[in-house]
């Protein structure tokens, strides 16, 4: 029922003209929605609960300063009527004049068991609202394997991993990771999981000339008193093979292996720690694939340290006196930002051409030599958006194996407004206020906004900015 039909139901026959019944309907209206949110301001639950019952749709609806009772409980500290106002399902993602929700109001005022209440236990809001430190759960970056780099030069140590039964092997073909599928019960939210294959499985593959073999590094045992733990914990090792993919793919035996082959989409269905290994050795991987031959004299180069370091096998090659950048494994640091309008209440997202309808993302672009971190987000912008920039604030980063960038995530605020897109590069660039955001992030987007997967670090940009407090 709505709050005119409630008031309808009560109200008596009157003979006087339409603009005046109209007129006293609206403030009657209005006057209803301030008894409710005065209600809920003053901490009143039997009042609130009382209205709620006569009158259902007054629930998120705000009053005249565009606060609505959530809002004012919450500013309150007034817990039970938070309560009330959630068990009916007042929404808890529309935000005020100031682009706060409830649970900003309430954590600016310090009351954290009305925000741990609007955070609710749905995983998705704990998500949405609770994230304020995106490094925790930024895709590609988990390192449970310890990296070892001091054993990549000691060939004995390497050998003897490379013999022993409990060694883990990846295999690439062509950059493309060897899978599976996982049961949608193991609840982790991955969908494929690299396979593992042992050393004697792998033997003959290492002895054939176009592979290439990457030591990752050893698991990270959690401490335990257990005796045997004592020996030492499986080493991991990638290999990027040349052989037949559907031959290689045989070496499983009857387990129902793929290879992940759409970079942008396959590599995405990982659990955290799969995903983070991955990283790593498709990154060492594409490297080299990319530089077989020596970048200074053009001479061949051959693998040596485990896979870190490639050698030219010309003697003379200048690349052999003092070190190189030419000889490791290659990492690009790319700028991604989110700008911020001056008004603090809308975010800059461009689209490229080659997006899919209505999706909107961060800007970003490659750090050129001899420029910092700040200059890049700024060239990028104004070159890509016509946007002046002015603060800019590292928020995280993203190793992003495709082939081997590292995505720097910046806040930046805006110091102009008005757009002129690069049209070479984007397509479309627009300012989006808060709750269209806020919407896109939680409601599943809308055919106008929707964002990059949770996966990118275009998205936990977008949601981190949405779970800082905005200005009260
Ligand atoms: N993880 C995420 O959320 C996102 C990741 N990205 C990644 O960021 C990267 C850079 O973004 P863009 O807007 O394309 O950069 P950009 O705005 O600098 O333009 C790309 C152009 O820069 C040039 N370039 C300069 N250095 C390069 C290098 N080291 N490698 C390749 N091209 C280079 C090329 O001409 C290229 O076409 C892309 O590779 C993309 O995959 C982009 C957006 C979101
Ligand atoms: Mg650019
Ligand atoms: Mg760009
Ligand atoms: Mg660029
Ligand atoms: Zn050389």
């Amino acid at each position: 029922m709505s709050v005119i039909q409630c008031e309808n139901a009560s109200r008596q026959r009157t003979n006087v003209n339409d603009r005046v019944v109209k007129s006293v309907r609206m403030n009657m209206t209005e006057e209803m929605v301030e008894r409710f949110v005065d209600a809920a301001s003053r901490g009143d639950v039997a009042a609130v609960s009382s209205l709620i019952s006569r009158c259902p749709s007054l629930l998120d609806r705000p009053g005249a300063n565009g606060w609505n009772a959530l809002m004012l409980a919450a500013r309150n500290g007034h817990y039970t009527v938070t309560e009330t106002l959630l068990s009916h399902g007042a929404d808890r993602l529309v935000v005020n004049r100031s682009s706060q929700t409830a649970y900003d109001i309430a954590k600016f005022w310090g009351h954290t068991h009305i925000g741990n209440l609007l955070v609710g236990t749905d995983n998705q809001s704990q998500h949405i609202l609770a994230t304020t430190d995106p490094s925790q759960e930024i895709y590609f970056s988990a390192e449970p394997l310890d990296r070892l780099s001091e054993r990549r030069s000691d060939a004995t140590w390497q050998q003897d991993k490379q013999n022993q039964p409990d060694s883990v092997f990846l295999l690439f073909s062509e950059l493309s990771p060897l899978v599976h599928s996982l049961e949608p019960s193991t609840g982790s939210g991955a969908q494929t999981s690299l396979s593992r294959f042992s050393s004697s499985l792998v033997k003959e593959l290492l002895l054939k000339p176009g592979s290439v073999l990457v030591f990752l590094g050893v698991e990270r045992r959690r401490p335990s008193s257990s005796p045997e733990t004592s020996s030492e914990p499986p080493a991991w090792f990638a290999i990027n093979s040349t052989e037949d993919p559907e031959v290689l793919l045989k070496l499983g035996g009857e387990k129902d292996l793929f290879w992940a082959r759409r970079p942008n989409r396959d590599l995405l269905n990982f659990s955290q720690d799969e995903a983070g290994i991955l990283a790593q050795a498709r990154a060492v991987l594409a490297w080299h694939s990319r530089y077989a031959f020596c970048p200074t004299c053009g001479s061949s180069s051959r693998s040596e340290e485990a896979g870190y370091k490639r050698t030219c096998t010309n003697a003379s090659c200048s690349s052999l006196q003092g070190v190189h950048n030419t000889s490791y494994p290659r990492v690009d640091p790319v700028v991604i930002m989110l700008v911020l309008h001056p008004d603090g209440e809308q975010c800059l997202l461009g689209r490229k051409k080659v997006f899919p309808t209505g999706m909107f993302s961060c800007l970003a672009g490659f750090i050129e030599p001899g420029e910092s971190v700040e200059s890049a987000v700024r060239r990028e912008v104004e070159e890509e958006s016509g946007v002046k920039v002015g603060s800019v604030r590292y928020v995280a980063c993203q190793p992003w194996p495709v082939p081997s960038s590292l995505m720097i995530g910046c806040l930046a605020v805006a110091l102009s407004t008005d757009i002129k897109v690069d049209e070479n590069e984007i397509e479309e660039a627009r300012w989006f206020p808060r709750q269209k955001v806020i919407d896109a992030l939680f409601r599943g987007g809308s055919p106008v906004l929707l964002l990059s997967p949770q996966q990118t670090i275009a998205h936990q940009l977008v949601k981190h900015w949405i779970g800082c407090n905005s200005n009260l």
